[in-house]
């Protein structure tokens, strides 16, 4: 940034302080300013999904806060553009040390602003069709419209997930009731829930859909007690056609917020209206929650999302890099960069995502390929924080033990197949679970030589892609060794 953008953005943040001091908060003008910028940085996709809902508030002791309208949008823009963002804020020469992002107490209660993007047809960013009845209509909370089920990759992982969420999105005579979808962080429930009300709003505009959190379920019942408005709030949460109640675990040992939320439940279910929940666990799992609402829950169909395996990872890598083509069509992918980072982040595919984000919005910034050397410059933190601890010794006793040798023969020097094969499993495992360099990987195998190694890291890749057996053992080692 040159220096008379440099000057412009400490007039801006000046007058921006002073106004927000005065009023808490800025003009569209200074805010459109800085949003022009961001667009040209991360393009009109990401920019429409999730720059255009922040809304400046103020500026404080270092801290620029921005509202936004849900906890989602706001952890995401945190975790993916907060750094870009308070990068050129800080190219000003202001003191800001830290960007916060928060839902507004009211926001929950206010009309809900689309977030779609040119992919998904323009539609109501809320679920729930207006009842017309009230006066006080009861929003659902956004849905994103990047979260359709063209775009959710199918694997083996959460298959079952994935048809039992497109039967109940054919709208037909409800079959089970509830729809339970369970899994770990970032595994796609949200998505799956979103991409339901999407379909069921397609094929069956005449049902009354709504999708909102436990916590907004919670945050709606309270605002009703406290504005004696029960009446209202039961006749509403008892019209729709289909509810959604996504991450339910939220309610776990609030008493009266369950009560509430079993009464709706049953009204529901005795009327023969479809309800789907997700949560992070399965119901007999989720700790102070009613017995009774856990056997509620449990009567339907439950259906857990696994942890993605590395083909998952690679798939959804893939088709979000099919997405960035279209915003970025600049710019270069090496090979091996996906399957690397596939290998590397298992944790959650919201961690695969930002990390994706990160790489072509630095590699588009700095204009280069996204080259290894890139990426583990770019990626260094997250890289770290999901490196495995996994020692070499660890790799080599399991791989012994699956193929049946001793670990003494593993390193020892005989070049027999039956011993080298698994060696260079071992070696390849070594090469993808740790950090450790070639000539380490050489040392620790008898003292082997780092071309040894790299010859044998380049013959279980070949392997891995020709012979079913030896992905399957890979696999299969890989998650013994993670567990
Ligand atoms: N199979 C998939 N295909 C494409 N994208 C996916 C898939 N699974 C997850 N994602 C993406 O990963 C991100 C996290 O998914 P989502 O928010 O649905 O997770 P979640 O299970 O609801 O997590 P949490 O428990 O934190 O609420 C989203 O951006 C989603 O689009």
């Amino acid at each position: 940034m040159g220096r008379r953008d440099g000057n412009f953005w400490a007039y801006w943040l000046n007058d921006v302080r002073l106004k927000a001091q005065k009023r808490g908060y800025m003009t569209q003008d200074q805010w459109g300013a800085l949003q022009e910028d961001l667009l040209r940085t991360i393009g009109q996709n990401n920019y429409t999904t999730w720059i255009e809902p922040l809304e400046f508030s103020d500026l404080n002791d270092g801290v620029a806060t921005f509202h936004v309208p849900t906890n989602f949008i706001g952890n995401y823009v945190s975790q993916n553009f907060g750094d870009l963002i308070l990068h050129q804020l800080a190219t000003t020469g202001e003191q800001i040390q830290r960007v916060h992002f928060r839902v507004p107490a009211h926001a929950s209660a206010a009309p809900t602003r689309a977030t779609s993007n040119t992919s998904t047809p323009e539609r109501s960013s809320t679920a729930q069709k207006s009842s017309g009845k009230t006066k006080d209509p009861l929003p659902g909370a956004p849905l994103d419209a990047r979260f359709t089920f063209d775009s959710f990759v199918v694997g083996k992982p959460n298959e079952l997930a994935n048809a039992a969420a497109h039967r109940v999105a054919e709208g037909g005579p409800v079959t089970f009731n509830p729809l339970f979808l369970y899994g770990g962080v970032g595994l796609g429930k949200t998505h799956l829930m979103h991409a339901i009300a999407w379909e069921l709003q397609a094929r069956r505009p005449d049902l009354n859909v709504l999708y909102l959190s436990a916590e907004q379920f919670m945050y709606r019942f309270v605002q009703a007690l406290r504005d004696r408005k029960m009446m209202d709030f039961k006749e509403l949460f008892r019209s729709v056609d289909v509810l959604m109640v996504d991450d339910v675990q939220f309610i776990a040992g609030k008493d009266s917020t369950q009560e509430e939320f079993f009464h709706t439940f049953n009204a529901l279910v005795d009327q023969n209206k479809q309800i789907i929940i997700s949560a992070d666990r399965a119901p007999g799992e989720i700790k102070h929650l009613e017995d009774r609402i856990k056997s509620r829950l449990q009567c339907g169909l439950v259906v857990d999302l696994h942890p993605t395996d590395y083909e998952l990872r690679l798939g959804i890598l893939q088709s979000k890099v099919e997405q960035y083509r279209e915003q970025y069509p600049e710019l270069q992918v090496a090979d091996g960069i996906l399957e690397f980072l596939a290998h590397r982040i298992s944790t959650n595919v919201r961690v695969l995502e930002g990390a994706l984000t990160r790489l072509f919005a630095f590699a588009s910034l700095v204009g280069r390929e996204i080259s290894m050397e890139l990426t583990q410059d770019c990626l260094s933190d997250v890289l770290r924080a999901s490196e495995r601890k996994v020692s070499v010794e660890e790799i080599q006793r399991r791989v012994a033990e699956h193929y049946n040798i001793r670990l003494s023969e593993m390193i020892g020097p005989k070049r027999v197949r039956t011993l080298a094969r698994p060696r260079q499993v071992a070696m390849y495992l070594c090469k993808q679970l740790t950090s450790r360099s070639l000539p380490e990987i050489g040392r620790r195998f008898g003292g082997r030589d780092h071309t040894t190694v790299m010859h044998g890291v380049k013959r279980i890749e070949e392997l891995r892609v020709q012979d079913g057996q030896i992905a399957e053992d890979l696999e299969m080692l890989r998650r013994a060794l993670e567990a």
